[in-house]
């Protein structure tokens, strides 16, 4: 019996497209001004406190800081500092109407019917917890943060190791073959297979890298594993 369902964001709820094209270049272009009028808050001194340690530049000035931040929007960095700051950034663009959470409608359709059937949905995104519940609450489809009970990011773990599904299974108080993880990358449902989940691969676009696991092209072609 599936007892939980997690789910990667980009790729998997939503698509790839709208963290490239719509999100990433938003807090990329916003980031230096960002960092100069809160740079004082503490939770966002303390990411940047978390950045100059990252980076290992104990010295990094905010000019410095934005450059490096930069850098690794730039290389898609999925690192916790950055995912934190992007998030703080995308809150501001939420709370203007500026921006709206992609979710894919099977997703959505997917989403509730599990629900109602009574499986806890979850979430692990390298996005940061805040950036995610952001992105579902303002989503196209309205509010759909009651569909989901909690959130996981790479305070966890990063998705490609086992032992982040481990952590979750334990918050989760499940066995991993209780679990089904959702995700669009090979390397992260391998890691979740590691830890004993099932696992199903979302392949919504042509010519993407598959492994050996079960594929759905929508959250309506995704079979609950019987045991
Ligand atoms: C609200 S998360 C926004 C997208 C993001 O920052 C990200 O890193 C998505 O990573 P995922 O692990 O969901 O592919
Ligand atoms: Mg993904």
């Amino acid at each position: 019996m599936i007892r939980a369902i997690v789910m990667d964001i980009e790729g998997t709820t939503g698509s790839i497209r709208f963290g490239r094209d719509v999100l990433f270049p938003y807090a990329r272009r916003r980031m230096a001004a960002f960092v100069r009028q809160r740079g004082e808050d503490p939770a966002v001194a303390d990411q940047l406190a978390a950045t100059r340690e990252l980076a290992g530049e104990p010295e990094a000035d905010r000019e410095r800081l934005v450059a490096i931040l930069d850098e690794w929007i730039a290389a898609d960095r999925r690192v916790t500092p950055l995912k934190a700051l992007q998030g703080m950034i995308w809150e501001e663009g939420y709370r203007r109407g500026d921006l709206t959470g992609h979710v894919y409608p099977d997703a959505v359709e997917g989403m509730k019917a599990w629900h109602a059937a009574g499986i806890p949905l979850y979430i692990f995104s390298s996005g940061s917890a805040r950036a995610q519940k952001l992105l579902f609450a303002h989503s196209e489809a309205g509010d759909l943060t009651p569909l989901l009970t909690d959130y996981f990011d790479t305070t966890t773990g990063p998705k490609k190791e086992a032992e982040s599904y481990r952590r979750i299974a334990a918050h989760l108080g499940l066995a991993g073959h209780e679990i089904l993880f959702l995700s669009d990358v090979v390397d992260e449902l391998d890691a979740a297979a590691a830890a004993d989940f099932h696992t199903t691969q979302l392949v919504r676009e042509a010519g993407m890298i598959t492994g050996d696991h079960p594929v759905a092209a929508s959250f309506t072609a995704v079979r609950l594993p019987e045991s």
